[in-house]
């Protein structure tokens, strides 16, 4: 079992898949899903994407680095959004974030976020890398790597990495494994290059699951073999 996880969720994990806004249907789902891993007393931080607000290359109007900011600070709407959810369902949490100050939202110094583990909290890292052109993907790999993970799961809307997005193409077949290498090299789109390689260079292995299957998180947390593990 895994004793140090990032789960990195995409906005839609509040919205539901496709939506924007908050559903309270999605949240319930994700509340229960967190409480099992929850329960295990594992470490575990959040970085939640902003795909139910903003995401920057949506804002066609925008200057790219205005509309990143945009989506930065939606990361930080969700992870507020998320604690506020996690503490009425029991669930003891702390939003963490560089690019805001907020009476609701704490600096991010290493030495806090440990004593914020050890006492049982779940750590909401937002406002992504603090740095436009990046996506939370990215965002993922650096606080993993800072808050010295074992494993990076990311949640999401498909069954792991297949040869080929298989929300486009019926055939495409499913990798149980991968390596960093092939990921990289094939582009795949699951995950950003940048995240793939900070992982990499880390030695810190990435766990590709779907999100919308019950169930799914704790297995992935329990080691089991489900989704696409990416390694070396
Ligand atoms: N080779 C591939 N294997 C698996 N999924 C792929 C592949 N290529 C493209 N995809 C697409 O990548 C999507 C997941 O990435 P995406 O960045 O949209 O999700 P997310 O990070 O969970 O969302 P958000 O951007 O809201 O944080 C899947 O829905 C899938 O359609
Ligand atoms: O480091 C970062 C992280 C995010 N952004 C912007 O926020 C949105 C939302 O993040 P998603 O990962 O797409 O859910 C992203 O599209 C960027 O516009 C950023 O600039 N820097």
């Amino acid at each position: 079992m895994y004793k140090r996880v990032l789960l990195k969720l995409s906005g839609e994990s509040l919205s539901g898949e496709g939506g924007k806004g908050f559903s309270e249907k999605t949240l319930t789902y994700l509340v229960n899903e967190v409480k099992k891993i929850h329960q295990l007393n594992i470490k575990l931080g959040i970085v939640v994407g902003a795909g139910n607000i903003f995401r920057g290359k949506e804002l066609k109007d925008f200057r790219i680095q205005m509309a990143d900011q945009l989506g930065m600070l939606g990361t930080v709407i969700n992870s507020l959004y998320l604690k506020n959810v996690f503490e009425s369902n029991g669930l003891k949490s702390i939003v963490v974030s560089p690019i805001v100050n907020l009476p609701s939202v704490m600096p991010l110094k290493y030495d806090f976020i440990e004593q914020c583990f050890e006492a049982g909290y779940i750590v909401l890292f937002g406002g992504g890398t603090s740095n436009p052109l990046f996506t939370t993907d990215t965002a993922a790999a650096l606080r993993a790597i800072e808050m010295n993970a074992d494993i990076l799961i990311k949640a999401t809307k498909v069954d792991g990495i297949y040869d080929k997005d298989p929300k486009l193409f019926e055939d495409a077949k499913k990798y149980d494994n991968i390596t960093f290498e092939q990921a990289i090299k094939e582009q795949i789109k699951v995950m950003d290059t940048e995240a793939f390689s900070i992982c990499k260079k880390n030695n810190l292995s990435i766990l590709i699951i779907n999100f919308f299957k019950e169930g799914n998180l704790l297995k992935a947390v329990e080691g089991e073999n489900i989704g696409t593990k990416v390694n070396y």
